[in-house]
């Protein structure tokens, strides 16, 4: 095959650097060079290889800090959950339950269905587990956190909620819920979890969401009549702990591959 020739076509790369090459570069623009120049300005703790190195220990950190904390469910929700609705109190009752059966609470570590689980938890004498994240209005770290961790990046924190815990409880939430709740739906589509059960809590808060998945995505064939049994609905924190820690919603779908 001879080569290409039209002017739209790239020529050979001319520089390399880890394994990405680059045409059009100085030849005497090498990394040593790089990290031995006098920097301009001080803003070099805001480029991206500094970035990578504070994202490096964001990893670390939560690593480091979660190890040991043994099995655990996530719960997630809204941080705008008032403490007298009703979402709370199931929050409440989620966190205490978990933390009867022996399993240790993760949540946003914020207000709202978040402090509730984490409040629950704690009250029982649980392993009560925040996972902060730093945000223009963050009101802090809830008081029944016992043990927290802070992250800049959302998905540092969000491997965090899918790697220590063996399940998720997902009460009424907003934008936030949900980006976490697709998250582990598309982690068990893709068989990169298996077996984690995922619990959606409130039927008629949930249903509509999964009716539009089952009348549009699935007729349109965007995803498979199947997928929908990667959740599970229920109406009560005591059906939610049931089914999250027998590790059945979401077995199904994990199981086929
Ligand atoms: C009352 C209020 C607006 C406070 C916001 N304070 C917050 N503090 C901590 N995490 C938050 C906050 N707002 C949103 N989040 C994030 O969004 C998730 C819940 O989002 P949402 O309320 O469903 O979308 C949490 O896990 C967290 O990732």
């Amino acid at each position: 095959m001879s080569a290409p020739t039209g002017s739209s076509r790239n020529p050979l790369p001319q520089l390399r650097r880890f394994g990405i090459w680059r045409k059009n570069g100085s030849g005497r623009d090498t990394a040593d060079a790089r990290l031995l120049e006098t920097p301009r300005s001080s803003d070099f703790t805001h480029t991206d290889p500094w970035r990578v190195m504070r994202i490096q220990s964001e990893f670390v950190q939560g690593f480091d800090a979660l190890a040991d904390i043994g099995p655990a469910i996530s719960v997630f929700g809204s941080a705008r959950t008032k403490p007298e609705s009703p979402y709370y109190a199931v929050g409440v009752e989620v966190g205490r339950r978990l933390a009867e059966a022996g399993v240790g609470v993760i949540t946003g570590g914020g207000p709202g269905s978040m402090e509730a689980a984490n409040r629950g938890a704690s009250e029982a004498g649980g392993l009560s587990i925040g996972l902060g994240i730093e945000l223009p209005f963050e009101s802090g770290m809830n008081a029944w956190v016992g043990l927290g961790v802070d992250f800049r990046y959302f998905f540092a924190r969000k491997t965090m909620f899918v790697k220590y815990a063996q399940g998720f409880v997902v009460l009424p939430g907003g934008l936030g819920t949900l980006d976490e709740l697709f998250e582990a739906m598309v982690l068990v589509q893709t068989s990169k979890v298996s077996q984690f059960p995922i619990v959606l809590v409130d039927k008629a808060f949930w249903g509509p969401l999964m009716d539009w998945i089952r009348d549009v995505m699935v007729v349109q064939g965007l995803v498979s009549a199947q997928d929908l049994d990667i959740v599970a609905l229920v109406d009560t924190a005591e059906e939610a702990v049931e089914l999250v820690m027998a590790g059945k919603a979401g077995a199904k779908v994990a199981g086929r591959g």
